[in-house]
């Protein structure tokens, strides 16, 4: 493929520059371990505090307790919801791991060299994930390809909006002050693709091991396929 109208790329993580069983048999079993005793030790901390509060909110209940939030959000984590307090605890979590050499961010082989070249050739670099920003910063800067962050310009999440809603994707393009058509949105997931071209941008959807078949939508199975 190759496209010399496309400005700026917004990438998607789970399935497209990383493996799913990196984020589902790592990264998630992790944050179901420790994220128990993180909150039981941080409740009072503010930045805590906020996120267990908007648990409480999304469960409908202001009064639920700290061990009624836990099992809360080992339900969420076991059933892979994308909700936004999770995502943010999930971060702070992860981030001890990260620093702590437990693990590192999952790339797949042909993801650095592809975004060091595009970045080289002036395309502005852009990630969205239902991860945290955070959570978003600690795979790329602790990357099995070394610390990746210098090349992205911004980091999108579920305070954005939801992946799988347009709404979502024209904000992104609001905030890059670019023509819709002029960004190019990465992913796996054929629902999130939809949504992005309903908002005008470009899409190209990555088949990689596990993830869904190829679609309506234009397809590589590397991003060294992709020619911009
Ligand atoms: C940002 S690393 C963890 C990924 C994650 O928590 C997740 O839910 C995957 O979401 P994506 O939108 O990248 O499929
Ligand atoms: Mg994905």
């Amino acid at each position: 493929m190759s496209n010399p109208t496309v400005r700026a790329i917004v990438t998607d993580i789970e399935g497209t520059t990383t493996d799913i069983n990196f984020v589902h048999k790592v990264l998630f079993p992790y944050a179901h371990n420790k994220l128990p005793e993180f909150l039981r030790a941080n409740a009072e901390t503010p930045a805590v505090a906020e996120q267990i509060d908007a648990v409480r909110s999304e469960m409908g209940d202001p009064d639920a307790t700290l061990e009624a939030v836990i099992v809360e959000l080992l339900h969420w984590i076991e059933t892979d919801q994308k909700v936004t307090p999770l995502k943010a605890l999930q971060g702070m979590v992860w981030a001890d791991g990260y620093q702590r050499g437990d693990f590192k961010g999952h790339l797949y082989s042909d993801v650095a060299p592809a975004l060091h070249q595009w970045k080289e050739t002036g395309k502005a670099l852009y990630v969205y994930s239902s991860g945290s920003v955070q959570a978003q910063k600690l795979l790329f800067g602790y990357s099995n390809e070394g610390d990746l962050t210098p090349l992205f310009s911004g980091y999108f999440d579920t305070h954005i909006g939801h992946k799988r809603e347009a709404t979502a994707y024209q904000r992104i393009v609001a905030e890059l002050d670019l023509p819709a058509d002029a960004v190019l949105f990465l992913s796996d997931v054929v629902e999130e693709l939809d949504a992005a071209k309903q908002a005008g941008m470009q899409t190209l959807q990555l088949v990689r091991e596990g993830t869904q078949a190829g679609t309506h939508h234009a397809c590589v199975t590397r991003f060294d396929e992709i020619v911009l």
